[in-house]
């Protein structure tokens, strides 16, 4: 329980729009991610996929062409655990070995803070002393 409202917490600091996304009922987190063609986002899920072998964990994913969607959650708990952030972590990590095509955004509007980079999961983390 402790985990999950921590997560929420750490999920809400981060600007809206940010790259992992919790669902309404605070179970799963979803984060969509770009490459630059089939091949790299197909060597990424099997990179994610050997981690999930050796962590026993498996997502919830969906490809399309350069795409790959993820979700994380534990099924056993019937909601978020310590690993779910782990792998969320770990494919932060793969994406960027992988070549992941992070999106620019619009320019910024007055007043508004958009220029910031978007936080990563594991940023939000060290943020809030996790790692
Ligand atoms: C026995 C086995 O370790 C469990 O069924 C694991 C396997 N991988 C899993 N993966 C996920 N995402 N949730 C689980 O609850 C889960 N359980």
């Amino acid at each position: 329980m402790r985990l999950r409202d921590n997560l929420a917490q750490l999920l809400s600091q981060a600007r809206p729009g940010g790259p992992w996304v919790l669902d309404s009922k605070g179970t799963c987190i979803t984060r969509p991610f770009k490459f630059p063609n089939f091949r790299k986002a197909w060597d990424f899920m099997n990179a994610v996929a050997l981690q999930c072998k050796l962590k026993q964990h498996h997502p919830e994913w969906s490809n399309s062409y350069s795409k790959v969607i993820i979700s994380w959650t534990t099924h056993d708990v019937g909601g978020l655990s310590e690993k779910d952030i782990e792998l969320a972590i770990i494919c932060d990590k793969l994406a960027k070995v992988h070549q992941e095509v992070r999106e620019v955004k619009p320019k910024a509007k007055e007043g508004v803070d958009e220029a910031k980079p978007q936080a990563t999961i594991s940023d939000s983390l060290a943020r809030a002393g996790f790692l």
